[in-house]
C-alpha cells in the first residue's frame, strides 16, 4: 500500500499545502495548494503535480485573524474529498522558528509543542499559524505523526560573529541570537542549483528570497554563513508589511517621546511598515509595479537599495562570489526588481543579459559575466516532504534496531 505524506507551511500572508506520495525514492507531489488572503477576497488554488489546475474556490468576509483557521479547515475538507484513499501517514509542517535547540527535523511531541510555543513572541506572524497548522492536522489525523521542519535549523552552524548582537553576553547565552531564517527555501534551492550547476554550488553563493517575507544568505559549500534576517524575521531587508534593518533607537523613540505601547510597536514594525508603509497602498509588488505614484516607486526604490548593500555586505563576508540566486515571488517574477538589484554591479563580476532577465529564465547573467546569476523558484514544500521522510526513516531504523 502506498503511503502519503501532507505538508502544511503557513506564511504571513498565504498558506501553502502539497499532498506527496512515498514510494522510495523523492516524495512525488500529487497536488500543491495555496490559499491566499488578497485585499477582500480569499482564494484556493489546487494543481497537480503537472501544474495543471484541479480546484478552485474563493470566498469573502472571512477577517484576517480568523484567515488561518479558516483556510486549514477548507484545506483538510478538500484533501478527504479529493483524495478519500490516501494513506496519510505523515504531516509535514514548516516552523519558522525552532529556537538554540532545533537544528534539524522532529516528530512533534506534547514537549515539542510547549517549546514551540514558547517561541511564539520571537516569531508573531508565523509560529502561532505553524503551531494552528500541527494541532488541526493532529486533531483531523490523531493517528499521523506530525513532524515540524524548521526555518532556522539551516542557519544553526553560523560562526560566532553571525551569530550574535553585541549586547552583554548573558544575553546570547539566553537564546538572543541572529537565527536566520527561510532555511527550508535556502535548502531546496542550494541542493537544487547542484543539480543544475555542482561547481556554482560548491562555491559562495548569496540566495536572495524575495517573498512577502524577504532575507537573503551567504552560502559557502552548500552551508550557510551568513545570514539578513536577525533574531526574529523583522530584521535585514525591508518586506511586504516588515520594516527590516531599524536602529533601535526609533524603538526608543517610539516608546519614550511617542508612548507606543509594545503592542502597538509591534503591530507597526510587523503589519504596518515595509512596502505597504512606505507606499501607503499595499504590500503586494504586483500591485506596486502597477501603480504610477511616486510612493510606491520609492518603496520599490528602498527595497532594491537595500538587497544591493546586502548583497555587497555579504560578498564580503564569503571574500568574493560566484553566483548569485533569485528565488521567492518577488526573486522568481519581478524582472524590474532583479534588473534594479544588478545594474551597474561588474565591479562585483555580475553582467546582466537583459532579455534572459526580461523572460525569467533559469540563467539571466551574460555569457561574460564572472559571477553566474540563476532564477530557481523555490519549493518549500518538496523539502519539508523530504525532511518529513527523513524523520520517518529514522524512526523505522531506530525502531527496528
Ligand atoms: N509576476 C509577479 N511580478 C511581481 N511580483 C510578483 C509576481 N508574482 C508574485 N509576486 C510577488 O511575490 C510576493 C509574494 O511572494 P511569495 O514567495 O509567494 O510570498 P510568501 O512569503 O507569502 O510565501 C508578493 O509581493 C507578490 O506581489
Ligand atoms: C520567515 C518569513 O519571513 O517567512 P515568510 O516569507 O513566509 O513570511
Ligand atoms: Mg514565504
Amino acid at each position: 500500500m502506498s503511503r502519503h505524506v501532507v505538508t502544511l507551511n503557513a506564511g504571513s500572508s498565504s498558506i501553502k499545502f502539497a499532498l506527496f506520495e512515498l514510494n522510495g525514492g523523492e516524495p512525488v507531489a500529487l497536488a500543491i495548494g495555496l490559499v491566499e488572503m488578497l485585499a477582500d477576497t480569499r482564494r484556493l488554488k489546487v494543481s497537480n503535480g503537472a501544474g495543471a489546475t484541479i480546484h478552485e474556490d474563493a470566498w469573502r468576509d472571512v477577517a484576517d485573524a480568523s484567515f488561518h483557521t479558516d483556510a486549514l479547515r477548507r484545506i483538510l475538507a478538500w484533501r478527504s474529498g479529493a483524495f478519500p484513499t490516501a494513506n496519510v501517514v505523515a504531516a509535514g509542517h514548516r516552523v519558522v522558528h525552532g529556537g538554540v535547540r532545533y537544528d534539524a527535523p522532529v516528530l512533534v511531541t506534547d514537549e515539542v509543542l510547549r517549546e514551540l510555543e514558547a517561541l511564539i513572541p520571537l516569531a508573531p506572524l508565523h509560529q502561532p499559524h505553524n503551531i494552528a497548522g500541527i494541532l488541526a492536522a493532529r486533531e483531523a489525523w490523531p493517528h499521523v505523526r506530525q513532524v515540524a521542519c524548521f526555518d532556522t535549523a539551516f542557519h544553526r552552524a553560523h560562526p560566532f560573529v553571525n551569530d550574535v548582537f553585541a549586547l552583554p553576553r548573558k544575553f546570547y547565552d539566553e537564546g538572543v541570537r541572529r537565527y536566520g531564517f527561510h532555511g527550508l527555501s535556502y535548502q531546496y534551492v542550494i541542493e537544487k542549483l547542484r543539480t543544475i550547476a555542482p561547481l556554482y554550488a560548491a562555491g559562495r553563493v548569496v540566495v536572495a528570497h524575495l517573498g512577502n517575507g524577504a532575507s537573503m544568505c551567504a552560502i559557502r559549500d552548500g552551508h550557510s554563513i551568513g545570514s539578513s534576517m536577525g533574531f526574529t524575521a523583522l530584521d535585514g531587508l525591508p518586506m511586504g508589511t516588515r520594516c527590516g534593518q531599524l536602529d533601535p533607537g526609533v524603538v526608543l523613540y517610539l516608546m519614550q517621546e511617542k508612548k507606543l505601547s509594545a503592542e502597538a510597536i509591534a503591530d507597526l514594525l510587523y503589519r504596518e511598515s515595509g512596502l505597504k508603509g512606505l507606499s501607503g497602498l499595499s504590500h503586494d509588488m504586483r500591485v506596486l509595479e502597477a501603480s504610477d505614484t511616486t510612493e510606491a516607486r520609492q518603496a520599490i526604490e528602498y527595497f532594491v537599495f537595500r538587497i544591493r548593500r546586502e548583497l555587497g555586505g555579504l560578498a564580503a563576508v564569503l571574500e568574493g562570489i560566484d553566483a548569485v540566486v533569485f528565488c521567492g515571488g518577488i526573486g522568481e517574477h519581478a524582472w524590474r526588481v532583479r534588473e534594479g538589484v544588478l545594474e551597474g554591479m561588474e565591479w562585483i563580476g555580475v553582467e546582466l543579459d537583459r532579455s534572459a532577465n526580461l523572460e525569467s529564465r533559469q540563467v539571466i547573467s551574460s555569457e561574460r559575466s564572472r559571477v553566474r546569476v540563476f532564477v530557481i523558484p523555490t519549493n518549500e514544500e518538496a523539502m519539508i516532504a523530504r525532511q518529513t521522510t527523513d524523520v520517518l526513516d529514522r524512526e523505522s531504523a531506530a525502531a527496528a534496531a
